[in-house]
Order: C-alpha cells, then sequence, then structure tokens
C-alpha cells in the first residue's frame, strides 16, 4: 500500500469508530470502550490529551505524532459516544472564521 493511500482523515476515523461501535459480537477495542460509557471514554481522551501535551514538550517528533494519533482517535471514540458528528464541529468552526479568537472568548457565556 501507497503511503497516501493509507492516509487515514478524521472523517475515516468516525466512520471506522462508528462502524465498529455498531459490529455486535466482533472483539473491538473501540466497541469495548464505548461500551463502558461517556465517562470512560472521556478519561481516556484526557489521559492522551496529557500525554500529547508531555511529548510535545520533549524532544521526540515521532513521539508527539503518536500520542496525537492516539488523541484523535479518543476524539473520535468519545464524539460517537456522545453522538456528536464531525460536521456538527466543523460547523461551529466554521462560525468563528470571521472572528478572532480573542472575540470568540470574549462572546462566551460567563460562569
Ligand atoms: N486508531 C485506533 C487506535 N489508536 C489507539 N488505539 C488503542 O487505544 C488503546 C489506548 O492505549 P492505552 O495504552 O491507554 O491502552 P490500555 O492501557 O489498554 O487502556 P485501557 O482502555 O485499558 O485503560 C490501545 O489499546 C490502542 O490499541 C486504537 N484502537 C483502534 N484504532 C482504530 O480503530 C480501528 C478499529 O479497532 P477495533 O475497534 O479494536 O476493531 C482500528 O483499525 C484503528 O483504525
Amino acid at each position: 500500500m501507497s503511503e497516501a493511500s493509507s492516509r487515514v482523515t478524521l472523517e475515516d476515523l468516525a466512520a471506522i469508530v462508528a462502524a465498529r461501535a455498531a459490529a455486535e459480537g466482533e472483539a473491538s477495542y473501540t466497541r469495548t470502550l464505548i461500551a463502558k460509557g461517556v465517562a470512560k471514554c472521556a478519561q481516556k481522551l484526557g489521559e492522551e490529551a496529557v500525554e500529547t501535551a508531555l511529548a510535545a514538550v520533549g524532544t521526540d517528533t515521532k513521539a508527539v505524532i503518536s500520542e496525537t494519533a492516539d488523541l484523535l482517535y479518543h476524539l473520535a471514540v468519545l464524539l460517537q459516544a456522545r453522538g456528536v458528528s464531525l460536521d456538527d464541529v466543523y460547523a461551529e468552526l466554521g462560525r468563528r472564521t470571521n472572528q478572532s479568537g480573542l472575540e470568540e472568548k470574549a462572546s462566551r457565556p460567563k460562569g
């Protein structure tokens, strides 16, 4: 398989995760994790985020790439478990494209 054809995008990942979540009776890490509930999926995402942050301040670039791949996979799992689609997230990002990050931050509800 060529390098280009083995690329997996966020959309691919979301589709893989959705298919594995629905694959009853098959051995699947994805399915096992989702069956443990949103809180467990959220915990795993948090762990992977910390591991990515720690890798980023180190010197091993391959570790940053590997931890980021783990992070994106676990984000896809959490969104699946929580019933949020990438389209929902892309639409939210789209709403922000015409304002600066500082304006967006100021527009958030205070709480
Ligand atoms: N991209 C991934 C992926 N990235 C990371 N992981 C798994 O995520 C787990 C997280 O690592 P940890 O060291 O935290 O695992 P652990 O110690 O077993 O964690 P616990 O869940 O027990 O707390 C590992 O078991 C990894 O194999 C992934 N598992 C699946 N995928 C994708 O999902 C597809 C379907 O996988 P299955 O659902 O297993 O069929 C695969 O073909 C891949 O495309």
